[in-house]
C-alpha cells in the first residue's frame, strides 16, 4: 500500500501459526515508520513480551500499553514487520463514514467541577499536578475502517504522525477494537545505546491569524503555570532515565512544538544507555506513566484519576514497537480514539494537566481543542465547551 524505502524487514515466520492475518499495526513518524501485519504470538503481559524478545523466541513486538499497569496490555509479535524511512503519508482521498458526536462523558459542567475539586487538593498541597480527561462518543452511519481513519489523521497532521493498534491481544471486551490517533509526544525512542524522549506539557490553542498565533506561542513560553506543569514531566523523566544512562542531558527550558490545533511546551531529552541490553519496551515500562498524562506524585495522582474517571483503557498509555535488537519507539497514547469492534462508534479522549494555579474554564476549553484532532478527521468541528 505504501511505496517507501524499506530499512528493515524481518522475514515471515511461515513455520508459526498465523491466527490473525489481518491484525495491523501502523506507526507513521517523520523519520522512521513501522507497519506490521499478522500474528505470531499475542501478549497481554509486557513482561512476557520482553522475555520473548530477550530469549529470541520473537523478532519484534508492537502494540499498546494501558494507562493502568494492572490491566492487560495489547501486544503482538507480528508475522511481518517493516520499518521504513520517512512517514506513511500518501496522497489520495480517504473516505470516512458520515459521523456525529453522540455525547460526552463527563459533561462539560461535570469536567469543570472535577477540575475545581482537583485544584482544591492541589492548593492544599495533597498533590502537585494531576491530569484529568474526558471522552466524546462518535457514532457513524457505516463502519469506520481503523486504517482509513489512520491515513486521514496522517494526512491532516503536518508532521504526518499517526498510529493504528489492534487491541485484541488484551482479550475480553478489547477483541476487535482498535486504538487510532495522531500523537505528537515521544515517550522513548531507542537507537542502539542512544535514547531520546520528547515530553510535552503546557498547551495553548493555535490561532488562524499568524500574528495572533505567534502571540499565543510567546504567551505559552512565558506562562509560569505552563512552565511549572511542564517541569514536573522533565523532572520525573530525568529521575527515571538519568540513572539508566552513562551520559544524560535535559535542557532546563522547554521549546515550542506545534500541532495543527495547539502549541505545546516540549523538551528534547537525550541519553546514552549504561546497559545497552535495556530494550525500548523496558524503558517505556520504566517511564510510564509520566506526569504528562498522570501527575505528581505519581501514585497520588493515579489514585485521584482512578477515583474520579472511568477506566481510561489505552488512552494515556503508550503505543509503539520494539525489535530484536532492543531498538524501538513508544509514543504517549493521546489525541486518539478507540474504535468499537463493529466499527460503528468511537470514543475519543482528551485531557489536560491541572496545577494549583489552573483555571477550570480554560482547562475545559483545552480539552475541547485537543478533541479537534479526531473530530477534524470526521469533518466535525463542534464547540464542545458549550
Ligand atoms: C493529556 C493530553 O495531553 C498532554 C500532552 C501535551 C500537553 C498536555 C497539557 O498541556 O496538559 C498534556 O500533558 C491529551 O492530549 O489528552
Amino acid at each position: 500500500m505504501f511505496a517507501l524505502a524499506e530499512v528493515a524487514e524481518y522475514p515471515l515466520h511461515t513455520n508459526r501459526s498465523d491466527n490473525g492475518a489481518d491484525s495491523v499495526f501502523l506507526l507513521s513518524r517523520r523519520q522512521t515508520s513501522v507497519q506490521t501485519s499478522g500474528v505470531v504470538e499475542e501478549f497481554d503481559s509486557a513482561f512476557d513480551a520482553v522475555e520473548g524478545l530477550k530469549t529470541g523466541r520473537i523478532d519484534s513486538v508492537v502494540g499498546a500499553l494501558p494507562f493502568a499497569p494492572s490491566t492487560p496490555c495489547a501486544l503482538t509479535a507480528p508475522l511481518s514487520f517493516t520499518r521504513t524511512r520517512g512517514d506513511l503519508h500518501h496522497s489520495g482521498a480517504v473516505n470516512l463514514p458520515s459521523a456525529k458526536v453522540a455525547g460526552c462523558k463527563p459533561s462539560p459542567v461535570e469536567h469543570t467541577r472535577r477540575v475545581r475539586g482537583a485544584i482544591t487538593r492541589l492548593q492544599a498541597g495533597e498533590l502537585d499536578k494531576v491530569v484529568l480527561a474526558r471522552t466524546l462518543a462518535i457514532a457513524t452511519e457505516s463502519p469506520i475502517s481503523p486504517t482509513a481513519l489512520t491515513r486521514k489523521l496522517i494526512s491532516l497532521d503536518h508532521s504526518h504522525n499517526g498510529f493504528c493498534v489492534d487491541l485484541s491481544p488484551a482479550g475480553g471486551k478489547y477483541r476487535g477494537r482498535a486504538l487510532v490517533g495522531s500523537t505528537p509526544e515521544v515517550l522513548i525512542e531507542r537507537r542502539g545505546d542512544i535514547v531520546t524522549c520528547h515530553p510535552l506539557a503546557g498547551s495553548i490553542a493555535r490561532h488562524p491569524d499568524s500574528k495572533q498565533d505567534e502571540a499565543h506561542a510567546q504567551e505559552l513560553l512565558a506562562s509560569t503555570k505552563d512552565l511549572s506543569e511542564h517541569k514536573f514531566v522533565v523532572d520525573s523523566i530525568s529521575a527515571v532515565l538519568g540513572p539508566l544512562c552513562r551520559s544524560f542531558s535535559a535542557p532546563s527550558t522547554p521549546e515550542l512544538l506545534r500541532t495543527p490545533q495547539l502549541w505545546h511546551l516540549g523538551t528534547k531529552i537525550e541519553g546514552v544507555l549504561a546497559d545497552p541490553n535495556t530494550t525500548a519496551l523496558e524503558l517505556a515500562l520504566a517511564l510510564h506513566p509520566t506526569p504528562a498524562i498522570c501527575g505528581t506524585p505519581t501514585d497520588a495522582a493515579r489514585d485521584h484519576i482512578t477515583g474520579t474517571e472511568d477506566d481510561r483503557g489505552f488512552y494515556a498509555g503508550a503505543i509503539g514497537w520494539c525489535d530484536r535488537t532492543g531498538d524501538g519507539e513508544w509514543m504517549v497514547a493521546i489525541r486518539c480514539a478507540e474504535i468499537a469492534a463493529d466499527g460503528l462508534s468511537a470514543k475519543a479522549y482528551a485531557g489536560g494537566g491541572i496545577v494549583a494555579s489552573s483555571d477550570p474554564d480554560t482547562e475545559l476549553r483545552e480539552t475541547s481543542t485537543k478533541f479537534r484532532t479526531i473530530l477534524s478527521a470526521f469533518d466535525l468541528a463542534e464547540d464542545l465547551a458549550e
